[in-house]
């Protein structure tokens, strides 16, 4: 096996000299694999690796060290560890200490891809690639080495893809990217200095009413988005946060029930959204939709929820004892951004009800009832926050535990405009726990 590996396993594995890799869907492989050739790269779906460069691969690779290498040892696990290797298995993806960045490294090659430090684009010498490139122009001696290796493979009798399948190869932007781009998390280069010098315990930006109602409007004005479109990945985002901090496993009745109460505006919208994907998650979702507006939106939602059997209650429990009694959480979605003045009916009991329950409370953009900008002391004090876009002033008071941003859809020149000063996303996520 002089140089060549086969490899199609889970979990950890290390690889030398040549091999050729399938997993499932877009991924190569599932959880880490650091692997040394003659310089470190690290692969978790995508994967960004070096050796005499750095490429990103997607699906199908085909790769050449530049020198043959013996196949290591493999656990059954799927695990082998090569000399002098350092690995991690943390959540977040972080380049192992000590490996190379590019800049420190050779040439670039042929190929192309993005590096996740510096953000330039990086070559690589032998990865299946795209277009021309596919075709084998511009490929020269790296292609005729990943074809031949391809035909020893076959020579092999092992299945491999067709040229279509290899097709599907290609570039990508890295995983490991932490920062965001144009370096926004810090970049205070804002409209108005106001916005920077509200910055909460965790450095990003709190909104005013009017800023967020402004960054709002310009979402659908200026950047023409739909309403549609931000509610499903406002909602996506406050299902997943409430995953992550409440899991079905942590629920202490079977099934996870979850109360979903819903205002009149778009906070209500968000709501239902997150019912429908909390449903999809595995929890077992009722909503309460006292005032709904007329409108398609909503209607569709309100059907959409129906149709994957969400019961929608007619009259809120009365009592906090008999909310406590039948559902493990309760997601606020009564008043987002928009609320002003006295609560009126019949939201003023609901939330004179839901301040007197003792399951966690998560809130959607706004602990409801609360002055947007100053918080309300005597009001809900919710478990959760998910604020979305940016948090606004108000969140500088919540005191409950976990605290989310969402709605990971704001364009770069809009968190400038806006200083909104929001820390990057980790990976592809669409939540990020504030401290
Ligand atoms: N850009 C984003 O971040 C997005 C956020 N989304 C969510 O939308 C809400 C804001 O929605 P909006 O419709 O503007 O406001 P509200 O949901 O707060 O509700 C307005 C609704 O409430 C009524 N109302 C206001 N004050 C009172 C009161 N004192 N008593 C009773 N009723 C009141 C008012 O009449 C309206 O009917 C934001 O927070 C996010 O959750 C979008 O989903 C996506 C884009
Ligand atoms: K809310």
């Amino acid at each position: 096996m002089k140089g060549w590996s086969i490899q199609r396993r889970r979990g950890w594995y290390i690889q030398r000299g040549w091999s050729i890799q399938r997993l499932r869907g877009w991924y190569i492989q599932r959880g880490w694999s650091i692997q040394r050739r003659r310089g470190w790269y690290i692969q978790r779906g995508w994967s960004i690796q070096r050796r005499r460069g750095w490429y990103i691969q997607r699906r199908w690779s085909i790769q050449r060290t530049s020198q043959a290498l013996p196949v290591g040892p493999v656990s059954s696990a799927g695990f082998a560890e090569p000399e002098g290797a350092a690995w991690s298995q943390r959540g977040g993806l972080q380049c192992p200490e000590g490996m190379q960045r590019p800049e420190e490294g050779p040439a670039p090659l042929p190929g192309s891809g993005i590096h996740p430090h510096a953000g330039a684009p990086v070559r690589s010498a032998c990865s299946v690639r795209s277009g021309a490139e596919r075709s084998g122009a511009g490929l020269g001696g790296c292609r005729r080495s990943w074809m031949s290796g391809l035909r020893a493979l076959l020579g092999l009798g092992l299945l491999v893809s067709s040229g279509s399948r290899l097709a599907a190869a290609g570039g990508g932007r890295c995983p490991v990217q932490r920062v965001s781009p144009a370096g926004a998390w810090g970049a205070g280069r804002g409209r108005s200095g106001s916005a920077m010098q509200n910055p909460g315990r965790s450095g990003v930006t709190h909104l005013s009413q009017e800023e967020a109602q402004a960054i709002d409007q310009e979402l659908f004005t200026e950047y023409k988005f739909s309403v549609d479109q931000l509610m499903e990945l406002a909602g996506l985002s406050c299902a997943t946060a409430i995953a992550k901090a409440y899991p079905p496993s942590s629920f202490t009745k079977s099934p996870p029930t979850v109360l979903i109460v819903c205002g009149p505006g778009n906070n209500g919208g968000d709501g239902l959204v997150c019912a429908r994907h909390l449903k999809m998650f595995g929890y077992e979702p009722s909503v309460h939709y006292p005032k709904r507006p007329g409108k398609a939106l909503f209607e569709g939602l309100t059907t959409q929820c129906q149709k994957m059997d969400i019961p929608f209650l007619s009259e809120f429990p009365s009592e906090a004892v008999l909310i406590d009694e039948l559902y493990g959480l309760v997601v606020d979605a009564i008043f987002g951004f928009s609320f002003k003045g006295a609560v009126r009916e019949p939201f003023g009991s609901i939330l004179r009800t839901l301040e007197q329950v003792t399951v966690p409370i998560a809130s959607i953009d706004i602990p409801s009832g609360w002055d947007v900008e100053k918080g309300s002391p005597d009001g809900l004090q919710p478990d959760m926050l998910i604020s979305l876009t940016a948090p606004k002033k108000a969140a500088q008071h919540f005191a409950g535990r976990y605290h989310f941003l969402g709605g990971r859809f704001v364009p770069m020149a809009l968190q400038q405009k806006y200083s909104l000063n929001l820390p990057p996303y980790p990976e592809t996520d669409c939540v990020l726990q504030l401290p």
